[in-house]
């Protein structure tokens, strides 16, 4: 099982790596380092294995954080309608976007970045993204809410993209255009 010492930190080179796209049908060992990456979100989530284990709770993990050049991450989140979403997303791509973006009031955090970086970053409100699951079907999603943030900041790691790098650095707080917020 993925432990919080298999998650690279800020330093290592490998975030700062882009991924390389994963070839089908996957080898056994990407499809159990798919499998890897969604159970630690589920443990992560679950109180008495997070506590157990000491895992920070997280709704995304890119498989740079494990070290792993291979452009796949996983999420697993409910949605608005509380509707539960769980895959692994292999070779992700945006194939387009709203206009209008959006950010979490709160900030992003980074289950790599041992450390508060406060303000806001600035994502697309709804994205339309496509990705092959393990089995090699494609899919086709359109996202909006909590659900298009992540897939947005997972995408980024898998092209060496940090959260805050995102972040206004004269004003982390600036307001962002045409936006609207997500609490
Ligand atoms: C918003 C949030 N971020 C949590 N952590 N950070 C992460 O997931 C990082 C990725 C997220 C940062 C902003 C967007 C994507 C990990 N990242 O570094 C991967 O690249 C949470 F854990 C969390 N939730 C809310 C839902 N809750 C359900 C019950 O279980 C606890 C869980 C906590 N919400
Ligand atoms: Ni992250």
């Amino acid at each position: 099982m993925i432990l919080m010492d298999d998650i690279i930190r800020e330093g290592h080179p490998t975030l700062r790596t882009k991924a390389e796209e994963v070839k089908f049908p996957l080898t056994d060992e990407a499809k159990q380092l798919a499998e890897n990456m969604l159970q630690y979100l589920i443990n992560s989530q679950d109180p008495e294995i997070a506590d157990k284990y000491d895992l920070r709770s997280g709704i995304g993990l890119a498989a740079n954080q494990i070290n792993s050049l291979h452009r796949m991450f996983a999420l697993h989140l409910k949605d608005e309608n509380g509707e539960q979403l769980s895959f692994v997303a292999i070779n992700p791509k945006v194939v387009s976007h709203s206009v209008e973006n959006t950010y979490l009031t709160g900030g992003e955090g980074c289950l790599s970045v041992d450390r508060n970086v406060s303000g806001y970053v600035p994502r697309h409100a709804r994205v339309t993204v496509k990705f092959k699951t393990v089995d090699g079907e494609e899919k086709k999603m359109r996202l909006k809410g909590l659900p298009a943030i992540a897939f947005q900041h997972e995408l980024d790691h898998l092209n060496g993209i940090m959260f805050y790098d995102r972040i206004n650095e004269k004003n982390p707080f600036a307001e962002i255009p045409d936006s609207k917020p997500y609490e």
